[in-house]
């Protein structure tokens, strides 16, 4: 279903409730046209502001969804200069305790097809230290655990709620696209997203060795944002969207934008369609805590931090307190 187009201008700025759930969208996914806009948040955090102003959508059944989009609507923001930690900051402020994350990427492997979806598990980060990751800094030191860089309550409901063969639509070809997730490996073998700097896509060499690395997907997406969620104690799981063989296939001509956004229509029409699947299954168990998802997350921040909170400087506790509210007293 699609939803008659709302001037986003014209709605709420505010939105009294908090939103338990958000959807981040990649490239080729800018909005959720199939829910209805209800408020159009604009986020001021300590980080700056966001890519975008915040949309707060509901499904039929009254679920309310905050999306974003990555690298703006307009797709103007390179993915070394997404301002991640007000991203984040500001998902967190609005009451995000999960993320479901798209992203295009390329595939490192035969049997990942452009158009296939893969649920990663985990990252190898090959960003070149250049974009703030974290949401520390010097006076304040925090150290948290990355050794399952997603969340695996949010892995297994997607892996639970969505079919692997059957779900994913074929658009304009008769290849039925398939949804990878380790729980379907046959030997149960993670599925692991490697992310580059860019903007420039990788080497031929660079592409094999990331194969010999054992890489599934690459993009440029997934680091800090996943890293950040984690700091903010919000349950972060990617969906990557295949779009081309990345450089390695010497069969294939190696990657251009045009392949990539060849492919993006397809992507883009069954991204929205396992967002919807997953929006409802997720808010409900977000609002009865059946799985308790994020729940093993709330708290861990507090007992992360190596620094004594007695010396810390008042406006950095206050900084941290648009996060953690509570965790540290300010006198
Ligand atoms: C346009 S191809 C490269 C670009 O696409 C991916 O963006 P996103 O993850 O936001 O969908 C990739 O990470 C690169 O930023
Ligand atoms: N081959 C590729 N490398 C990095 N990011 C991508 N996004 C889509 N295709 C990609």
């Amino acid at each position: 279903m699609s939803h008659e187009k709302t001037d986003l201008a014209s709605l709420p700025h505010t939105f009294s409730k908090p939103v338990h759930l958000a959807v981040i969208g990649g490239t080729g996914l800018y909005e959720l046209p199939n829910l209805k806009p209800v408020a159009r948040l604009t986020v001021s955090t300590p980080w700056g502001f966001p890519s975008a102003p915040i949309t707060i959508a509901e499904t039929q059944s009254g679920e309310a969804v905050a999306f974003l989009a990555r690298h703006g609507p307009h797709h103007d923001l390179l993915p070394t200069d997404v301002p991640l930690r007000a991203n984040i900051a500001a998902l967190k402020k609005v009451g995000v305790k999960a993320i479901i994350a798209f992203s295009a990427v390329g595939s490192l492997q035969q049997e990942i097809r452009p158009r296939d979806f893969v649920v990663p598990t985990q990252i190898i980060d090959r960003t070149k230290g250049i974009r703030p990751s974290t949401f520390f800094e010097k006076g304040f030191v925090a150290h948290a655990m990355f050794g399952e860089p997603f969340d695996l309550k949010l892995n297994k409901i997607i892996a639970d709620s969505i079919p692997t063969k059957g779900f994913l639509e074929a658009h304009d070809t008769d290849v039925e696209p398939i949804l990878h997730t380790k729980q379907h490996t046959s030997n149960g073998e993670d599925l692991t997203v490697i992310c580059m700097e860019g903007p420039q896509f990788s080497t031929r060499a660079e592409s094999k060795m990331y194969r010999s690395w054992g890489g599934s997907v690459i993009n440029m997406s997934v680091l800090p944002e996943a890293k950040l969620a984690r700091e903010a104690e919000i349950a972060y799981q990617m969906i990557c969207m295949s779009t081309d063989y990345d450089s390695w296939n010497e069969s294939e001509e190696p990657v251009t934008v045009e392949t990539v956004v060849g492919n993006l229509k397809a992507n883009s029409s069954n991204a929205l369609k396992v967002a919807s699947k997953l929006i409802e299954v997720v808010s409900e168990d977000l609002r009865t805590g059946k799985l308790g998802l994020g729940s093993d997350l709330e708290g861990s921040m507090k007992y992360s931090v190596s620094t004594s909170p007695h010396g810390v400087k008042k406006e950095l506790l206050e900084k941290m307190h648009f996060l953690f509210p509570g965790y540290w007293p300010i006198q």
